[in-house]
């Protein structure tokens, strides 16, 4: 094309551009005008209201999705065959369509079918596509566009790795990290095209090796799937589990950005309500928290608290004596245990056994003939109501919490042992000992969310409660309707301005009580929820109790998970996907793997390529889409020496991002030493830095980071997969054999 054409042709793209900018200005004027007309609406009948606040919901979300589109609104272009019934067909964030015109689609959603042949068609498979188009753009300008022409004379191009608009996907590839994940929505590649649009049901997993847009492809698919089945997913929300807080806020920008606000990103340990659960402890300790097995030992817990007495209880009532002995308490325990329902639910069976026969023996004492059934019913009600009583009963079979029981387990060493003895060898058993309120660590909350289960949390209290607050909060809000209604039939005109403010008061809080409805925020707060679909990234980290707490929250089953089997870290990670999923699905999973590397040049790969090698094998490294010409390097220094080659790095990449990579034992040396106030500039473990990536990286002590775990060969791999330009190892001590290559 030459110079005038392609001018030509970016001021033809760039007026077509600006009326979609138009159309979007139009809709967001509408949707802001809709909403707040539906705002101003007061009084009405409970069915009038709750329609205002689905309006509200539904004109809220728009507003948000409208607001979230406005960069690279539209990317993609395609030109089909002439005697295909489309023409030309522009691709964006979002669907526009002109209503003038019989609602033509002016801007075709990126997950609408019709935009599918954007990310398949080949030259060797069309699909009736004559050309692609990829638009760049800043702001709204448009600033060029790569074109592909899909014909067979083409059809080596994109050599052997089949990557469709090439141009556009090295130009993405290319830009220097931020620190904050982007969206790929308008380089989607072919093979992860598949994935993200995978049908819901069923389990499926996304193996693939570092970089090859596996945390990109969870995203996509959590907005594909609350695009194509909204009504399903809106109700029960999408959860989003990732290992840690920051690998969340590397990527909680990219669903805003595709216009999905609705998703909960949670880390496992977040997800049992009220806790944030960051406490640190051993590894080992995590590893022995993590096994199957501690089901069996919380489970004994549990029974350990339902006692009876050795032989008898003597309890004092009314200035006399009753005695409990261990057979009819070992009735009542087996009745109560037998009902098969949790702990809390049957201590009323077990406390109901115990009353009858405390209230026969009173009797008798009375005089058993002279008692009808009223004194008897009375005699039962004065027992359950003596404080004595309550406390036999309370010993015998407590009323327990799950922070309570996991608090007691680890801070008492007799019951540990009596609840694990048989389960867990003296020296694991010692690991799990830890101090009466110890901070929750991740690796808790699964225990706490077993023992949940165990222990039947009674939440009746708390229900009945958030009813009241509900009822209240209404009452509240229609009061000042009330007021509003009856002020502007009596105020004039000139007052009336006050009663906006009321009412933007008002509808600040409406606001509010909506958000508090949306599926993930309800979701957040309740342990019991299930949602509609099961995102995890970063999935061979799972520990199998952290399986059997997400397999709860999951019970249809539908999950996406993904991971890499030669990136697991965690002792008690997977090693292979069938191990792990099939006491939940057996072999009714799906497999799905990613071959291509976005992200670490062919350099660096060569390097980690012969650590995977050494950790199996039978591994094989994805391939890299890019080379950088730049060696990866490695020099023998102390640490002393790393402020100097931080600078140096941060020179290189230019306003990009550089990782200090360090084994966990240094890093408040390290951290102390390079006390960065550039932001650009981290320090992390190699177990921080999962999933996250960096321009440049420098992996310090790598002989520690291999000697520092039994899967050391598989955090090394991590640790120099993270670079997307360029990768520097400094030696502090021995020389490890697999990093031979970089001299
Ligand atoms: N189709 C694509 N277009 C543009 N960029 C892409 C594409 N696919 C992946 N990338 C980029 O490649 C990089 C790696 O992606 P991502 O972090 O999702 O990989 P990953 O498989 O999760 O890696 P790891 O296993 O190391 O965590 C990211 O910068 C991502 O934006």
């Amino acid at each position: 094309m030459s110079s005038d054409d392609f001018t030509a042709e970016l001021a033809r793209e760039q007026a077509y551009v600006t009326t979609l900018y138009e159309k979007l200005d139009a809709e967001r004027l509408d949707a802001q005008r809709r909403l707040d007309e539906t705002l101003r609406q007061t009084g009405g009948t409970p069915q009038a209201r709750t329609e205002r606040d689905v309006a509200t919901t539904l004109y809220t979300d728009r507003l948000a999705q409208l607001g979230s589109v406005e960069q690279g609104l539209a990317f993609g272009r395609l030109d089909f065959v002439p005697e295909s019934a489309e023409e030309t067909t522009y691709i964006g964030r979002l669907g526009l369509f002109d209503e003038d015109d019989d609602y033509k689609p002016l801007l075709v959603d990126w997950r609408a079918p019709v935009a599918r042949p954007f990310y398949l068609a080949t030259a060797a498979s069309p699909e009736g596509v004559r050309r692609r188009r990829h638009l760049r753009s800043l702001t709204r300008k448009v600033t060029g566009f790569d074109d592909e022409i899909l014909d067979l004379t083409a059809a080596d191009q994109g050599q052997d790795l089949g990557l469709a608009g090439e141009a556009a996907l090295l130009a993405a590839l290319e830009q220097r990290r931020t620190g904050e994940m982007s969206d790929i929505v308008a380089t989607i590649q072919a093979e992860q095209d598949r994935i993200i649009r995978a049908p819901l049901g069923g389990v499926m997993v996304v193996q693939g090796g570092p970089g090859t847009g596996k945390t990109a492809v969870a995203l996509h698919r959590a907005a594909y799937l609350l695009y194509t089945h909204r009504q399903q997913l809106t109700t029960r929300g999408v959860l989003v589990v990732g290992p840690n807080s920051t690998f969340l806020r590397y990527i909680g920008q990219v669903l805003p950005s595709l216009g999905e606000t609705g998703v909960l990103l949670a880390t496992i340990g977040q997800l049992y309500p009220g806790l944030d659960a960051d406490g640190v402890e051993p590894r080992e300790t995590t590893e022995v928290k993590g096994r199957l097995v501690m089901a069996d030992v919380l489970a004994n817990a549990v029974r350990d608290r339902q006692r009876v007495p050795e032989p008898v209880m003597e309890i004092e009532y009314e200035h006399d004596v009753l005695k409990l002995d261990r057979k009819t308490c070992t009735d009542a325990r087996t009745r109560a245990r037998r009902s098969r329902r949790p702990h809390n639910p049957a201590r009323r069976l077990f406390v109901s056994d115990v009353l009858d026969a405390l209230t026969r023996q009173a009797a008798r004492k009375l005089g058993e003939d002279l008692l009808d059934g009223q004194d008897l019913a009375d005699i039962r009600a004065e027992l359950a109501a003596d404080e004595n009583i309550a406390a036999a009963l309370n010993e015998l079979w407590p009323v327990l919490t799950p922070e309570g029981v996991l608090d007691d387990l680890f801070a008492d060493r007799e019951r540990l042992d009596s609840a694990a003895r048989k389960l867990l060898p003296e020296e694991d058993r010692a690991l799990l000992e830890s101090g009466r309120d110890a901070r929750w660590t991740p690796a808790d909350v699964p225990l706490l969310d077993e023992l949940a289960e165990l222990i039947g949390v009674d939440d009746t209290e708390a229900r009945v409660e958030r009813k009241r607050r509900e009822r209240e909060d209404r009452a509240y809000a229609e009061g000042v309707l009330d007021i509003l209604e009856q002020d502007e039939e009596i105020i004039d005109e000139e007052l009336l301005r006050v009663s906006d403010v009321l009412d933007a008061e008002l509808f600040a809080e409406r606001q509010q009580a909506r958000s508090e409805l949306t599926a993930a925020q309800r979701a957040a707060q309740d342990r019991t929820w299930t949602f509609g679909h099961v995102i995890v990234d970063e999935a061979q980290e799972l520990s199998a109790m952290d399986w059997r707490l997400l397999m709860r929250r999951s019970p249809n089953r539908s999950m996406t998970l993904v991971g890499d089997v030669a990136q697991t870290g965690a002792a008690g990670g997977a090693r292979s996907w069938g191990e792990v999923l099939s006491p939940y699905v057996e072999v009714r999973w799906r497999l799905e793997q990613l071959t291509v590397n976005y992200r670490t040049p062919a350099e660096i790969m060569a390097v980690a390529a012969r650590v995977l090698a050494e950790v199996d094998p039978a591994l094989s490294a994805p391939s890299s889409v890019r080379e950088t010409g730049v060696p990866p390097w490695s020099v023998r220094a102390p640490v002393s020496e790393l402020p100097g080659l931080a600078a140096r790095e941060l020179s290189e990449v230019d306003g990009g991002t550089v990782a200090v990579l360090v084994p966990s034992g240094r890093l408040d040396e390290v951290s102390a030493l390079l006390g960065s106030p550039d932001e650009r500039l981290s320090v992390l473990t190699v177990e921080r830095a999962k999933g996250l990536e960096f321009d440049s990286v420098v992996l310090v002590a790598p002989d520690e980071v291999v000697a520092g775990s039994p899967r050391g060969l598989n955090d090394l791999y991590v640790a120099l997969t993270r670079a997307t330009r360029r990768l520097g190892v400094v030696r502090t001590g021995d020389d490890v054999p697999a990093l031979s290559v970089l001299g």
